[in-house]
């Protein structure tokens, strides 16, 4: 499967459940160049922050892995998005849902790294309303996500972490966990956004 256009039979999904988890979703030529540029940029990866902008923390306790934003510069990133791009046009064809622009970063976590139950955007304090995350490598074992059902502590499903399966999911719905890893895990991590007035002004497009 190229494109996501092969993958309309996910829409479905996503519409009577809120998310997808699409395996092979990504050609896997494009997932060696991204694992690739993961190690290029490899001693670049820094602890990743809670929260967003000027509250941003660093807390070891709620998630140890390591991000790198995308900065668009190289192929692997330009390709990823180029895709990511269909899919936000896909998703806003089938749900009217307006997703205007799309931030990423590469994760990567390590032995024992781990991301504890979260939600990736809070209704009303954040534009963020798609999460998307593109798994690069394999483990053997280890770093599941798991996702739990909307208001419940009960499991909705725990997918193994799998070099081109990507996840799709309602930012503000779904808590979900990164179970502690055992081998090294590479990812990424994304964001489709909605347009934000905050005090007025209008997000510019990244
Ligand atoms: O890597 C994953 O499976 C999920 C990561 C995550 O929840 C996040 O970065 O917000
Ligand atoms: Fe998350």
């Amino acid at each position: 499967m190229n494109n996501f256009t092969a993958a309309e039979i996910y829409l479905e999904h996503i519409e009577t459940h809120g998310y997808a988890v699409i395996e092979n979703a990504i050609d896997s030529d494009l997932i060696s160049e991204l694992m690739a540029d993961c190690y290029r940029i490899n001693p670049h990866f820094s602890l990743a922050g809670i929260g967003r902008l000027n509250n941003l923390q660093i807390d070891d306790s709620v998630r140890k892995d390591k991000t790198y934003w995308f900065d668009g510069s190289s192929n692997a990133q330009l390709g990823y998005q180029q895709v990511m791009e269909a899919v936000r046009t896909t998703l806003n064809r089938n749900f009217f849902m307006g997703l205007f622009d799309y931030e990423c970063h590469y994760a990567k976590y390590t032995q024992g790294d781990f991301y504890k139950k979260h939600v990736d955007a809070f209704k009303g304090r954040s534009n963020r309303v798609f999460t998307t995350i593109l798994y690069l490598n394999s483990p053997k074992k280890g770093g599941e996500l798991v996702i739990y059902k909307p208001k419940s502590k009960d499991i909705e499903v725990v997918i193994k972490p799998t070099a081109g399966t990507l996840v799709l999911f309602e930012s503000e719905r779904f808590v979900h966990e990164v179970l502690p890893a055992f081998d090294n895990r590479y990812s990424i991590a994304g964001w489709f956004r909605k347009n934000a007035s905050i005090s007025g002004i209008i997000d510019p497009p990244r």
